[in-house]
């Protein structure tokens, strides 16, 4: 692939609905998107998933941007690449910084696996012809709010819920939760709000047959997870704490957790995804792909990832319409009975809609190589 030009956008979307964590709202969704361009005029599309403040790990849209700019464009600048896993090679001096990596090396995979003519799933090595969806809901302002929000979704036939939980709108919420809907594939995700002294409070939610507990402790723990997944019975599921496929393997070795929730974004881009799956799938451990609220674009990779085998597990890869009024892409991503069929055009098979980009994006910079 020669490319001739990257363009960076920053874009700015708003969400439909607030989305509230334990450690914080987002009301707008601010993001980079890479395009590469080769010689040809064919372009390749991916979006880093960083949040502009460094809530869920320490990159920022400004660090990725920044990065980007002053050393990872320039490390692949006039380079000939002919498969984009070399990529992560190229880029493996450079410590860290996994979201602004993937964002570059993603771009590279939709740009090949167009000039190859087949779907990025395939490129990826996925067999799934369509994928089973979750949804992950926000903390609400009320029961009753969460109530209503989770019964619209699973009348959208959503295949699992996800709820966030952090301390005082935990236990208590999950039994009213329950107590409503007693049947429907419920997990919890606590963003790292919780420790080891929290072990017998959470040792409750065994009580509710949850199909995991997503990242109950700090993003850069290992041990104590092991410990907890030793006093409760319900999987732990790790999210933030994973960065890579070495991780997972030293995750998988500890005990730490019997499920793992995979983002392209946090590991450093779709070679180190498809490791942490072989990984994974090669210890019987469980995957699935979670979800940085990306736009049309991130949603598209995620989608594609969750074609490989070892994905079993619905993802948070929800509807465009879960979180836009109008999403970047066309058609855009729609999900019908808990399902969405991968796509079987060339790349990521959703045409970025540029018309749209440029209304939504705040800056520009283009690379010329
Ligand atoms: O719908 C999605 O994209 C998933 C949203 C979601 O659950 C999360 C997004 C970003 C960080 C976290 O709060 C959380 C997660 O950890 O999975
Ligand atoms: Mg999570």
């Amino acid at each position: 692939m020669r490319i001739n030009r990257i363009i960076l956008r920053h874009l700015k979307m708003k969400l439909i609905h607030p989305f509230t964590t334990s450690f914080g709202t987002m009301r707008d969704k601010e993001f980079i998107l890479v395009e590469a361009i080769d010689h040809d005029g064919v372009s390749g599309w991916a979006e880093s998933v960083a949040f502009p403040e460094p809530s869920y790990n320490e990159e920022t849209l400004r660090t990725n941007w920044h990065m980007l700019e002053s050393f990872l464009i320039p490390i692949v600048q006039g380079r000939e690449i002919e498969h984009p896993g070399e990529i992560t090679g190229l880029l493996q001096h450079i410590r860290g910084n996994h979201m602004a990596k993937s964002a570059l090396e993603g771009a590279y995979w939709d740009l090949y696996a167009k000039k190859q003519g087949i779907p990025l799933a395939a490129a990826i090595g996925g067999k799934k012809q369509e994928i089973e969806v979750g949804v992950s809901i926000g903390i609400k302002n009320s029961p009753a709010e969460l109530l209503e929000t989770i019964a619209s979704n699973v009348a959208k036939g959503y295949k699992r819920i996800k709820i966030k939980i952090k301390p005082g709108w935990d236990v208590d919420i999950v039994a009213e939760v329950r107590k409503h809907f007693p049947q429907i594939a419920l997990m919890v995700d606590a963003n790292s709000a919780y420790t080891l002294a929290d072990v017998e409070h959470l040792k409750q939610l065994d009580a509710f047959s949850l199909m995991m507990i997503e990242q109950p402790f700090a993003y850069n723990d290992l041990i104590d997870h092991s410990e907890l997944q030793k006093q409760v019975q319900t999987p732990i599921c790790l999210d933030e704490c994973i960065h890579s496929s070495e991780d997972a393997r030293k995750a998988i070795q500890i005990g730490s957790g019997k499920i793992i929730n995979v983002k392209i974004g946090r590991v450093g881009g779709i070679q180190e995804a498809i490791k942490l799956h072989n990984v994974c799938q090669e210890s019987g451990v469980d995957v699935w792909c979670g979800g940085m609220l990306e736009s049309g674009i991130g949603r598209a990779h995620n989608i594609a990832i969750s074609s490989l085998a070892g994905f079993t597990l619905p993802g948070d890869t929800a509807a465009s319409a879960n979180y836009w009024e109008e999403d970047i892409i066309e058609p855009e991503v729609v999900v019908h009975d808990g399902l969405i069929r991968i796509p079987e055009k060339p790349g990521i098979g959703y045409a970025p809609v540029v018309k749209r980009i440029q209304e939504r994006t705040e800056y520009e910079q283009s690379f010329l190589f």
